[in-house]
């Protein structure tokens, strides 16, 4: 081996030597001779490679992962017991209705095409059957008369002794062959009357004995008279049919990647790749871990996917690798039945009647190539969607705003500057909705994104309000933050598609600057930024806004460089390729990151019809929860606030008149950015003045003793103006 004529001069061992186990004075080990030693047996071209490591120390079970560095003997049985892998009762597939259904259908399918498969050549093999029938029934009557006769064997022993002119052992074995013989003819005997008797039976019985009879016996028959190397039945080509996967496929595949470390390991150790568990079935398809060699990461094979699935004869979308947990030598391969373009989609769990969202709870947005469910979340999230026309962004973009149209606290405004309407079935919940990339539409769009930073600073305010109540302890928006009506602090959902639209205008760099602004203060605020982009290069797509953002999806792209822009730096190298997605073809599968591992997705699909069901329950929803029509659309003034309802939200208890300074207190609570640091004079001018002019008079109460009078507005007087004037605009 060539490895072995160059000894590494650093290569010793750095565990100690095996020594006397009494023996507690440490062994002064001298490199300069162990090295030399070592050169000496690795140059041998005689010597045993497996000698050059111990061999007592060479284990070819599977690496144990993460192993405890001591073993101890005071680790605790519960924590022992939790390291120790055990194989599941039930094989995966049972153990779940998925997996169930896949390998039923899986099942059935396979067995499907078999049937189809002869049955097509069904006349061949009749043919077939005819020719051979009578040649294996002439057959087998000459080979159950040899057998009687009981000669196999026999004869070549009794020729022998007669060509040693042994005449009594001639004699014995002839007699030894008739004993053989005499229960054989028996046998043969009364297996005649029975065919006899049969033959009867079935002439007497009904025809469709006879064919069962001829079914059963004449394939029999037509199986001993045909040749040796000529079935009657054609083989079921494999080609069109699923390959198992087995260790001995996925090794062959391995090693045909022209990586240099798996070749060199395993020309050294046919055991360099090792299975810690048995290739079993997962989903609609096979899954086999494999512990690559040491220092072989899963990526450098995740990279190399379009090459896997050559060596292993399969299409690119029937092979999944993936990083397995454990180690980064650790690879996940997953082969599906058959390639996930062919697959059918389950439908979306939120197309059902009784689907609701909170988005403050992960919801289903995709499926993965073996159809398991991945679910998303969109609460303190910001989302870039990249991809090449026809990848699917519009479609993956638009399931998330329709799933935020299902939880009715979403407030949902956005721009759509591609000018198409794909977003058009949502705009009866939408508060704001822009379509085209005419300058007005993208002066408007600009408008709104200034509008989201003056928004999220006076969210800001109003979390710090909050806060200091008690009810925000992280800071953040509370789901209880968010269903409190008036809070301001519901969930604000601003999207954008194809933003490059806008950032390549003349509005692009200051809009870039703010939106990065507030993509990094909005977050915890409930503002839920969602670009679509299709260019995604530095001009396209600032930096600054990819580098803040923390769910990404990233659909069929064209470069390298596209790739990383939208999934982030190293995601290529990394094995993280959505340039292996075709466009239009593949329209859908994306490689989605941010939600644990990140992995190949496909977003569910909900046509336009689809989509307007869903928006339908929506508005349902939000009439019910009173939030259509839709939040203010003036959005300048937002949040739009009453004096009066305001007033009568928090007025205290049964009292019929309040001082200013309780209700300000209260007021404040309410709205922070409205009423905070009003003072009792402004409350009284507000009041008394246009447009409501409601008395604000002296109130006396008595504290501590002693008298106190200060100004406030009587709620009778407050409850007829704002009936009076809700009754003057329905009369409008
Ligand atoms: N998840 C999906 N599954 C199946 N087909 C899909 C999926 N998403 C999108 N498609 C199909 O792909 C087509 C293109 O999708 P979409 O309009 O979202 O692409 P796009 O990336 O926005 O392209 P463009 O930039 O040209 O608008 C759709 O008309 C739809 O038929």
């Amino acid at each position: 081996m060539s490895t072995a004529a160059l000894p590494d001069p650093d290569d010793f061992d750095l565990t100690p030597t095996k020594s006397d186990p009494d023996d507690t004075t440490a062994a002064v080990l001298d490199f300069v001779l162990e090295r030399r030693r070592r050169a000496e047996r690795a140059a041998d071209p005689d010597a045993d490679p497996d000698e050059i490591e111990d061999a007592e120390s060479f284990d070819d079970a599977p690496p144990v992962e993460g192993g405890p560095v001591d073993m101890a003997d005071d680790i605790p049985a519960e924590i022992r017991d939790r390291r120790q892998d055990r194989r599941p009762i039930l094989a995966d597939w049972a153990r779940s209705w998925r997996g169930l259904r896949a390998m039923v259908k899986h099942q059935t399918k396979d067995a499907g095409y078999v049937v189809a498969y002869h049955g097509v050549r069904s006349p061949k093999y009749a043919g077939k059957l005819a020719l051979w029938a009578p040649v294996g029934a002439v057959r087998g009557i000459g080979r159950a008369l040899h057998w009687a006769m009981a000669e196999e064997g026999n004869w070549d022993l009794r020729q022998a002794a007669a060509q040693r002119g042994e005449a009594d052992v001639w004699l014995k074995l002839d007699a030894r062959r008739q004993r053989q013989s005499v229960w054989r003819w028996w046998v043969l005997a009364f297996a005649l009357l029975a065919a006899i008797a049969a033959t009867v039976v079935l002439a007497l019985g009904p025809a469709w004995w006879t064919y069962g009879a001829l079914a059963l016996v004449v394939p029999l028959l037509a199986t001993v008279g045909r040749p040796a190397d000529r079935p009657i039945t054609d083989r079921v080509s494999e080609g069109n049919r699923y390959r198992k996967l087995t260790a001995e496929l996925v090794r062959r595949a391995l090693t045909s990647l022209q990586l240099a470390a798996i070749n060199s390991a395993v020309a050294k150790d046919p055991k360099a790749i090792a299975f810690p568990y048995d290739i079993h079935r997962d989903g609609p398809g096979h899954i086999a871990i494999v512990d690559l060699p040491y220092g072989v990461e899963a990526s450098e094979v995740i990279a190399r996917r379009g090459k896997l699935a050559s060596a292993l004869r399969l299409p690119l979308d029937q092979v999944w690798p993936e990083p397995a947990p454990g180690h980064t030598g650790r690879l996940a391969l997953w082969v599906g039945y058959e390639p996930a373009s062919q697959m059918k989609q389950p439908p979306w769990p939120l197309l059902s009647d009784s689907a609701k969202v909170d988005l403050f709870k992960p919801f289903a947005f995709a499926t993965t190539p073996r159809l398991d469910n991945v679910t998303v979340e969109m609460m303190f999230r910001n989302w870039i969607f990249g991809g090449q026309p026809g990848s699917g962004k519009t479609f993956a973009l638009r399931d998330l705003l329709l799933a935020a149209g299902l939880d009715a606290r979403a407030e949902i405004r956005g721009y759509e500057l591609k000018g198409v309407g794909d977003f058009a079935v949502l705009e009866p919940i939408m508060a704001e909705y822009g379509n085209g990339f005419d300058d007005e539409t993208l002066a408007r769009c600009f408008a709104f994104i200034e509008w989201l930073y003056e928004e999220a600073r006076r969210r800001s305010k109003r979390i710090e309000h909050y806060a200091k109540l008690g009810k925000a302890p992280e800071n953040k928006v509370t789901p209880e933050l968010a269903s409190l009506k008036d809070s301001g602090l519901h969930p604000l959902v601003a999207w954008f598609d194809e933003l490059q639209e806008l950032m390549t205008s003349k509005y692009g760099k200051e809009a870039g600057e703010i939106l990065e602004k507030v993509i990094k203060l909005g977050r915890a605020l409930g503002i839920i930024i969602l670009i679509g982009t299709q260019i995604p290069d530095k001009d396209s797509l600032p930096t600054g806004i990819t580098r803040n953002v923390n769910s990404r999806f990233c659909l069929s792209v064209a470069d390298q460089t596209a790739n990383d822009m939208i999934l982030g730096t190293s995601a290529y190298k990394l094995g993280y390729r959505a340039t292996v997605f075709e466009p239009v073809k593949e329209a859908g599968w994306g490689v989605l990151r941010g939600f644990g591992k990140v992995q190949s997705v496909r977003s569910y699909y909900v046509d336009t019809t689809a989509a307007a069901k869903i928006v339908a329950r929506a508005i349902a929803l939000r009439t019910a929860a009173g939030n259509v029509p839709t939040f203010p659309e003036d959005r300048e003034v937002a949040p739009q606030h009453d004096l009066l309802a305001d007033l009568l939200q928090i007025w205290p208890g049964d009292e019929a008149s309040v001082w200013n300074e309780t209700l300000i207190e209260h007021l404040a609570e309410l709205r922070p950015e409205i009423y905070g640091g009003w003072k009792p004079a402004q409350l009284t001018a507000m009041l008394s003045g246009k447009p409501y002019g409601i008395k604000v008079a002296q109130i006396s109460r008595r504290i501590d003793g002693k008298v106190v009078n200060r100004r406030g507005p009587a709620h009778a007087d407050i409850l007829t103006k704002a009936t009076e004037r809700k009754r003057n605009q329905s009369g409008n």
